[in-house]
């Protein structure tokens, strides 16, 4: 009998976990960065999802959207929930002990502490574009303390077009 050959094109883990926070990057209403976030057990079993919005009951079309206004009051950073404190939260009670983060923004600061405290082991993100601000470096400094790795996923150059 005659055996098929399997595919050979098919996302890899570290392809398939980032696409499924970029994929939920989308569901962003804040119009400056749309971050995604996956956490997912060390056997490749997805735990949780999240990307930076508003808490739940403050409503998305009430809070202020701006980076900057003379009222710090009026910047949406006094009030988003950043893409991966949503993963760590929305996780349905499952341990995140050695669980990995992807995540398509590296972890600020307050994430990063998130991150050592809920147990999760290794962050893979994609972009690191706020590498020089003070919560990015400070971040990495706290995760290089606590033992968790991180790495950056390069770019594999695929696009993958999904038809809705
Ligand atoms: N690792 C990160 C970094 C940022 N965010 C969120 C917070 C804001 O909603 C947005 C950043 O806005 P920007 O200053 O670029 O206009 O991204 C996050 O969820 N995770
Ligand atoms: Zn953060």
């Amino acid at each position: 009998m005659e055996v098929g050959m399997k595919r050979t094109d098919y996302l890899s883990w570290d392809e398939y976990f980032m696409g499924i926070a970029l994929l939920a990057g989308l569901r962003s209403k804040d119009p400056g960065t749309q971050v995604g976030a996956c956490i997912v057990s060390q056997k490749n079993k997805i735990l949780s999802i999240g990307y930076n919005g508003m808490p739940t009951g403050c409503s998305d079309d009430e809070m202020p959207w701006d980076r900057e206004n003379e009222n710090p009051l009026q910047t949406k950073y006094m009030y988003v929930c950043h893409a991966e404190l949503n993963a760590i939260l929305n996780n349905a009670g499952a341990s995140l002990q050695g669980a990995k983060l992807y995540v398509s923004l590296f972890p600020c600061n307050d994430c990063a502490k998130a991150i050592i405290q809920s147990g999760i082991k290794e962050v893979i993100y994609q972009c690191d574009k706020y590498a020089d601000m003070p919560p990015y470096i400070a971040s990495k400094r706290m995760l290089d303390m606590a033992g968790v790795a991180y790495r950056q996923l390069p770019h594999s150059g695929r696009t993958v077009t999904l038809e809705l």
